[in-house]
């Protein structure tokens, strides 16, 4: 509490003395400008999304100014244009640690902050007790041990800002206040959040202690969850197609004891289809690099660039990841997380399937004037069988037909070309997304020891959220839609924490503050999910939205019985809306 009426008060001084500053500088104006000083620089573009960038008075001239601005233009300002300019605050000059003591408390001075101490390879600032993180796209020298060493048991604020200071923070107040401590990671894609966790993992991991057996199979988790749940996109070469919710747990000694991986919506469809420029799930170009000749040859697998479903957006290969090397990595561990050999190989052979099972081709034909097809005979539809240790005919005909169970009957129609390519895909995404939920078990059940074996023994938990970034493509389809309403959902628990919650605690504790405008897209959130009417529960069986409507058509029908229609009786209202779109995503 103390803390935050301190924050107030130094706000509160330094806004004074702003406005002294801001009065002297409106009415002496122009003249009064002196070359070096700063200023902010409205260039009025009509740009979208412009805000005021700073600059650097360089001459003064017969009422004519001169400056420089941050991206090395040079302007000049006429006495007509007076408006365009205005007085910087002290505080955004050279940049501040801590972005609650800025002067220009505006996007335009967050965004300088920022970016004058990007320059100078300071990745960190703080916003109060929140951290942002620039990525700097190049590995800095500062997270070594000595580094680790010199944030350990530090106050927040007693070292420049950093990741570990986060991390250290959090280890501090579970030990001291003995409460389970959380840190929610966003940012859109690519802004680093996963780097962001790793390093996190890596300061706790340090500082705990111990470097113990169970240290490093909870390290070693990453590099097989990012296998197969991580790709390249347009955005990020290791981008995650997945939400992961890590809880790590330590003894009352402090010592790392265990830890629960969550996963949440793995973007399944990838699998089947990858825009231009990305690639499907790494995990199947590691293991057509790595995988030696005799293993290849019993899965019948061959290199990336004969399978469809690696080819879709054009692109095997990830300029700076060695997938050979990756896979290695991979393979060591799954040994460190007790996966044993045949597990190991049965994980291939699902891998194997899926490939070969892109590769089938169709033909039309037509059964009693119906549109039917068959698939073209071909050793991938007989691997892909014998992988899958199903019968070859059997495979065959759940990919042409379908069979409907009513009142004990079973009929069985044809499936059109279009159809069975759907129903191939759908199968696929099952079998993909029910493998890494089982590798998620598989992992967990070597990390996670349940609380309740020890009951006496007092455990603490500090809980990193990582989930996919926002994303905006020249073509956004379901996933986005799903990616961004959780990322959207995220921001409104942060501005609930930052604005809502925070300015109640001003009017409790009888604060003098002056009200902060903010976004709150509760609206648009509630537009899109709050029961009973949101966009979702709209969108009828009619909708142009093929996806959307499958996912009303496996809701009302229930999985397995696709029967279509209000007939059930139940109301979407009674579904729980993330519920829905995973049991949608799943059948999809
Ligand atoms: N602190 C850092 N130091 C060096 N490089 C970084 C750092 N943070 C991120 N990067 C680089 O940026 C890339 C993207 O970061 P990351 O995968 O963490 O993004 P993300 O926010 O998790 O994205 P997504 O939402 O797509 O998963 C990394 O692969 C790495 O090359």
């Amino acid at each position: 509490m103390y803390k935050r009426r301190e924050y107030v008060e130094l706000y509160e001084k330094d806004l004074a003395k702003w406005a002294l500053l801001r009065n002297v500088n409106t009415v002496v104006k122009q003249s009064t400008l002196l070359p070096g000083d700063y200023v902010w620089l409205d260039l009025k573009t009509g740009r979208e999304f412009e805000v005021p960038i700073g600059a650097v008075v360089k001459l003064c001239d017969s009422g004519q100014i001169q400056v420089l601005d941050d991206e090395g233009n040079e302007h000049w300002i006429s006495p007509q244009n007076a408006s365009n300019i205005k007085p910087m605050h002290p505080t955004s000059i050279h940049g501040v640690e801590d972005m609650i003591r800025l002067g220009d408390l505006n996007e335009a001075g967050i965004l300088r902050n920022l970016l004058i101490r990007y320059r100078e390879k300071l990745i960190y600032t703080y916003t109060g007790s929140i951290l942002v993180a620039v990525n700097p796209y190049q590995v800095l020298p500062i997270y070594t041990a000595d580094q680790i060493r010199l944030y350990t048991n530090k106050k927040i604020g007693e070292m420049p800002p950093h990741i570990f200071a986060i991390a250290d923070n959090c280890y501090f107040n579970m030990q001291r206040n003995n409460r389970d401590q959380c840190c929610i990671i966003s940012g859109e894609s690519g802004a680093g959040k996963t780097e962001s966790t790793k390093l996190i993992l890596q300061f706790l991991a340090a500082i705990s202690g111990q470097h113990s057996w169970i240290e490093q199979q909870v390290l070693e988790a990453n590099p097989i969850l990012e296998a197969f749940g991580n790709a390249k996109t347009i955005r990020n070469d290791n981008s995650s197609r997945f939400g992961k919710y890590i809880d790590i747990h330590f003894n009352k000694r402090g010592a790392i004891e265990g830890a629960k991986i969550e996963q949440y919506l793995l973007e399944k469809s990838r699998v089947c289809r990858q825009a231009h420029d990305e690639r499907n799930y790494h995990v199947f170009y590691c293991m057509l690099k790595g995988m030696t000749a005799d293993e290849k040859k019993k899965l019948g697998l061959s290199k990336a660039t004969d399978y469809t479903y690696l080819t879709m957006g054009n692109c095997t290969v990830c300029d700076g990841r060695d997938d050979m090397k990756e896979y290695s990595n991979i393979r060591s561990a799954m040994k460190v997380l007790m996966f044993t050999d045949k597990e190991y190989w049965e994980i291939s052979k699902l891998l194997a399937a899926i490939l070969h099972m892109g590769n089938l081709r169709y033909e039309a034909r037509t059964y009693d004037n119906l549109d039917a097809c068959e698939v073209v005979r071909s050793p991938h539809l007989t691997t892909a069988a014998t992988l899958l240790e199903v019968d070859g005919k059997d495979l065959m005909n759940c990919l042409t037909s379908r069979t409907l169970i009513t009142r004990g009957e079973t009929v069985s129609t044809p499936l059109s070309m279009e159809q069975a390519r759907d129903v191939r895909d759908a199968f696929v995404k099952g079998i993909y997304g029910r493998l890494f939920v089982w590798i998620v078990e598989k992992i967990n059940a070597a990390i996670y020891k349940p609380a309740s074996s020890q009951p006496k023994v007092l455990r603490r938990s500090i809980g990193l959220l990582d989930i996919f970034g926002f994303e905006n493509f020249t073509v956004n389809s379901f996933e986005q839609l799903c990616i961004n309403f959780a990322n959207e959902n995220l921001q409104q628990f942060f501005v609930r924490h930052v604005f809502k919650l925070e300015q109640e605690e001003y009017n409790l504790e009888n604060i003098n503050w002056q009200h902060i405008e903010f976004t709150d897209n509760q609206d648009a959130l509630d537009m899109i999910a709050i029961k009973p009417m949101n966009i979702i529960s709209l969108i009828d069986e009619e909708s142009k939205f093929p996806r959307v409507r499958t996912l009303r058509w496996w809701w009302w029908g229930g999985q397995g019985t696709y029967t279509r229609g209000r007939s059930q009786g139940r109301h979407p209202s009674k579904v729980n809306t993330v519920k829905m779109l995973e049991f949608a995503d799943l059948s999809l």
